[in-house]
């Protein structure tokens, strides 16, 4: 059997899978998700250089990544990192420089014209900007890519309704994309690149365009749909608000190369490199400015409190017990700022706490040999004298 033959065998398969199938019912859901098999990626020793005007550019190097089906994987780094141009190999968009990249083992560099239209059959893509048709309603849209591949219309209409359904746009089946909201029209987009029953959505920048409460919803959609069908959701972004909303795992991309990879809760919790430690410095509370200005590095002399950093990784269970911090101040620990974020069940985070009192006792409660075991790791920034 030829890669052609495989592949087309592999969707025959899944097309007929209880896993290709709308979902309707929380029994059916559970039992349609553990069916979906298909939908994992592979990427060996991939590399992408672009011939421009300029010269060459190289956008991707030697990049070696698993993606197993039904993750919700993203990807994030600076403008330029080479994001979109590795989303674009998976759907052979592009084609890559060196190394190979496989759907489900099947290497895309070897699939024909026809077995690539059923490689995209097999994976939506949605986008920052819908890319919706204008003259089209809203049903229309939805239906072209069943009309493209020849569904019948009864059948195409079924479809329809069963993903207007799913994404909440049911009662806008008639209306014309100018006369929709950014969060409806990325709905449409969504609903478009389910229409196949794809095992891999690909999203590119897909709420970008959107403010943050309709950010939020669109998050939300994406994963109750990676929930309830199984999909593999590859999904690229430059806010790592993003990324700790919906993924399980997440590649940082600098310069074309693989900054560091794993699950998001690991990651946000102990970045190890410095264009992830950047890409998280929105989110992190630090040291606010009125602090700050007043923070001296020796303790003042009269009254002054000494400013700690307690830092949570989510390693190990470990969490900021209240009552143990305060204990160590004699109660009096004051917390200043911060946040702890729940992520995949571990708690993470920074903590900025005024430690009040006298000499004695600030040195003492800010003591390394005090604080290890109440926290993943501390700093003293410094003391502010008390007016
Ligand atoms: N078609 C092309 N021709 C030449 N150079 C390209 C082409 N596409 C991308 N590049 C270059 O490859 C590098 C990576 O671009 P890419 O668009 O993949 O990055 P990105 O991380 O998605 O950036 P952004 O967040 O700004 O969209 C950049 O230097 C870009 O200029």
């Amino acid at each position: 059997m030829n890669l052609t033959t495989a592949l087309r065998g592999d969707i025959a398969g899944a097309r007929r899978s209880p896993a290709s199938a709308a979902v309707h019912t929380t029994a059916s859901v559970h039992v349609q998700a553990q069916a979906a098999r298909g939908g994992s990626i592979a990427l060996q020793g991939v590399g992408k250089t672009y011939q421009s005007s300029a010269g060459k550019v190289q956008a991707l190097h030697d990049i070696d990544l698993d993606i197993p089906a039904g993750r919700v994987f993203g990807i994030i780094g600076r403008s330029g990192a080479g994001k979109s141009s590795l989303l674009r190999l998976l759907n052979r968009l592009e084609t890559p420089s060196t190394g190979e990249v496989r759907v489900d083992g099947i290497d895309l560099a070897g699939l024909d014209e026809n077995a690539l239209v059923e490689l995209r059959r097999r994976i939506g893509m949605i986008f920052q900007h819908f890319n919706l048709l204008s003259a089209k309603t809203v049903a229309e849209n939805v239906a072209l890519p069943l009309k493209v591949a020849g569904v019948p219309r009864e059948q195409r209409e079924r479809r329809v309704e069963e993903l207007l359904e799913l994404v909440g746009l049911a009662s806008k089946r008639d209306t014309y994309p100018s006369r929709l909201s950014g969060g409806q029209k990325q709905r449409v987009g969504i609903a478009r690149a389910l229409a196949h029953h794809p095992e891999i959505l690909l999203c590119d920048e897909a709420t970008s365009a959107l403010d943050p409460e309709t950010t939020q919803a669109i998050l939300q959609l994406l994963r109750e749909i990676n929930r309830r069908m199984g999909i593999t959701i590859v999904l690229i972004t430059h806010e790592m608000s993003v990324i700790r909303e919906i993924a399980d795992d997440v590649l940082v991309l600098e310069q074309g190369e693989i900054a560091e990879c794993g699950p998001v809760w690991q990651v946000f919790g102990s970045p190890r490199h410095a264009a992830t430690r950047a890409l998280l410095a929105p989110l992190q509370h630090e040291l606010p400015d009125d602090i700050r200005r007043r923070l001296q590095a020796t303790p003042p002399e009269g009254p002054y409190e000494t400013i700690v950093r307690l830092r949570y990784s989510g390693d190990g269970g470990l969490e900021p017990e209240l009552a143990r911090i305060a204990a160590l101040a004699g109660g009096r620990a004051r917390l200043l700022h911060g946040g702890i974020d729940r992520i995949q069940g571990h708690a993470q985070g920074r903590l900025l706490l005024a430690v009040p009192g006298t000499r004695g006792l600030s040195e003492d409660a800010s003591h390394p040999s005090n604080l290890s075991g109440i926290a993943h790791d501390f700093e003293v920034l410094g003391h502010v004298a008390l007016a």
